[in-house]
């Protein structure tokens, strides 16, 4: 398989946006401070998200990292929370506001009707850890990558995806000893407990990525939204309905009987759906 002919899509400081065939790459890029993010990073990341969503073209979004570290050569894919940056409330921008935008680029990642894959070549710890957690899949560098929830130790807690979701993909007791404990996991333990889909060679990491990515730009996008939107349902109340019906929405736009009912009401008159069209 020839290599991918990344395209800058946008300029970023903090994060690296490329596409190619069908395929979208972000990638945190502050490795000497194992790509902590602070409020420009959450910000540049949700505009990249965003972008991606909307390109019709685009089918799949690998969430990756530059690296490694220029001052020790070590890989991350995410520290969490710049702890420079914090400051009463949240994480302090440019403009002084105290934030946890985080959230709403999980929020974005969860919600959006296209697939994505965690590339993890190192660290993943904090708040990069639940980034994983709710992207898709996960893949991991088999000699750099470490897991790790430091929320407690740093007075900080990820109470919804990061750590609920968490214990449905690992169960109660591994995901409270991830949180209690703080400890540090392989990428091979991480896929032995179920939040890791393959652990890869670090050199192969990220052609692997790509592989995965163009295997699921063969399926049909309907299937694979509603697939993805039908697995969030039953963790995302009412949410999940939304989003899920929202799809069904359109899927029923697309129908003449609603073509019918639109005209219908514009003509104004009574709509015709016909007759034998109560399929059981
Ligand atoms: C990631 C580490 C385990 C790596 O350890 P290692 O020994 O390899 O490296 P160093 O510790 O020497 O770090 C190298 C260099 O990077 C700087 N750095 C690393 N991480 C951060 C960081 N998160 N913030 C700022 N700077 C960082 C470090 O200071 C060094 O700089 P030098 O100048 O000295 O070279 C280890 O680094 C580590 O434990 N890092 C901290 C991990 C952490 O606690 N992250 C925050 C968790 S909380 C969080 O992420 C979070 C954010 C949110 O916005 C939320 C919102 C809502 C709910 C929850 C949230 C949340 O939990």
């Amino acid at each position: 398989m020839k290599s991918p002919n990344w395209q800058t899509a946008i300029e970023f400081e903090d994060i690296t946006y490329k596409k190619c065939d069908g395929v979208a790459r972000i990638a945190f890029n502050r490795p000497n401070v194992r790509n902590a993010f602070r409020p420009k990073t959450t910000s540049e990341l949700y505009k990249a998200f965003y972008d991606a969503q909307e390109d019709t073209s685009i089918g799949v979004v690998l969430l990756s990292a530059e690296g490694p570290s220029t001052k020790d050569g070590v890989y991350s894919f995410c520290s969490g929370g710049d702890q420079k940056a914090r400051g009463q409330q949240g994480y302090v921008g440019e403009d002084g506001m105290h934030r946890l935008n985080i959230l709403e680029v999980q929020r974005l990642i969860r919600f959006m009707p296209k697939v994505v894959i965690a590339v993890v070549p190192g660290w993943a710890v904090g708040g990069g850890h639940s980034l994983h957690v709710v992207c898709d899949m996960s893949l991991a560098s088999k000699e750099h990558a470490i897991f790790k929830q430091t929320d407690a130790d740093v007075t900080s807690f990820d109470g919804g995806y990061g750590s609920a979701y968490l214990a449905k993909m690992v169960g109660q007791k591994k995901a409270r000893e991830i949180f209690f404990l703080g400890r540090n996991y392989s990428a091979q333990e991480a896929y032995e407990m179920g939040m890791v889909n393959a652990v890869i060679p670090h050199n192969e990491l990220e052609a692997t990525a790509y592989q995965w990515a163009q295997e699921v730009l063969e399926k049909s996008p309907t299937s694979i939204k509603m697939l993805k939107f039908a697995m969030n349902l039953t963790d995302d109340g009412m949410v999940g309905q939304q989003v899920f019906a929202g799809e069904a929405t359109r899927l029923a736009y697309m129908t003449d009987e609603a073509k019918e009912g639109r005209n219908a009401f514009l003509e104004k008159r009574k709509p015709n759906f016909g007759k034998n069209k109560w399929i059981p």
